[in-house]
């Protein structure tokens, strides 16, 4: 029940942000999901567990050392999601790693240094893609945090609609990317204390 009434919730939500883009910003993530789908390509950064019987995905991030967002992890995630989103059985998403001690440790930082300006507006269109694909996902959507996750792994948990973290002193979470000179947009971690639930690891 709780499910169904978060999913109506959020499809009302969908039919704001889902309004074509005039920027077209979904485009490339759509180009890249059709020919994948033409070559049924599998990806290794990201693992896809869909239950057909409670209609719920686990899709774990997979990508070692830390699950850092780099161009390739971000538009994986996105097919991935856009992959489950097409199927209308799925009606639930679990996000999750599967690497022990971190969650993501966001955006990669080698994505930041050293590249051409054409090369960091692809990734940060990239990021931008992410969050408003997962925020306005017609799935429900839920973060089990079970690591770390600082700064844009944060973000990504933000984006979902439900909040678990393993309770673990080891584990830390925040938007602590002011360190390194990124500002987060007004409003960004409004939802990080009061709905990010712990559990015991
Ligand atoms: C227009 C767009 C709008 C967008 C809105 C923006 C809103 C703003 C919101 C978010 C912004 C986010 C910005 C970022 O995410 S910047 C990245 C910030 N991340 C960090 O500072 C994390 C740093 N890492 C850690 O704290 C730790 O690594 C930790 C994740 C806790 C794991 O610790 P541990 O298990 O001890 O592992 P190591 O530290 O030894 O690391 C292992 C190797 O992984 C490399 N590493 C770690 N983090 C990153 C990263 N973010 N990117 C790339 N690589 C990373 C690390 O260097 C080690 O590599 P090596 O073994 O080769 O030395």
């Amino acid at each position: 029940m709780a499910l169904r009434a978060a999913l109506r919730q959020k499809c009302g939500l969908i039919g704001i942000l889902s309004q074509p883009s005039s920027s077209g910003s979904h485009s490339r993530v759509s180009a890249v999901l059709v020919s994948q789908m033409r070559n049924n390509a599998t990806s290794p950064k990201i693992k896809v567990d869909f239950n057909q019987s409670t209609g719920v995905a686990v899709l774990s991030m997979q990508s070692p050392p830390v699950n850092s967002l780099s161009l390739d992890f971000l538009t994986e995630l996105c097919i991935s999601v856009e992959k489950l989103e097409m199927d209308r059985a799925c009606r639930g998403l679990i996000i999750t790693s599967s690497l022990p001690k971190v969650f993501s440790a966001g955006l990669d930082i080698l994505e930041m240094y050293g590249k051409s300006p054409e090369r960091c507006g692809e990734f940060w269109r990239a990021v931008q893609e992410m969050w408003l694909k997962m925020y306005s996902s017609n799935m429900v959507t839920i973060a089990a945090i079970n690591g770390s996750s600082p700064a844009g792994g944060c973000l990504l948990s933000l984006t979902c609609d439900y909040r678990i973290m393993s309770d673990n002193p080891r584990y830390s979470i925040g938007l602590n990317e002011t360190l390194l000179g990124i500002v987060a947009p007004f409003g960004t971690d409004k939802n990080i204390i009061k709905n990010t639930h712990t559990c015991s690891n």
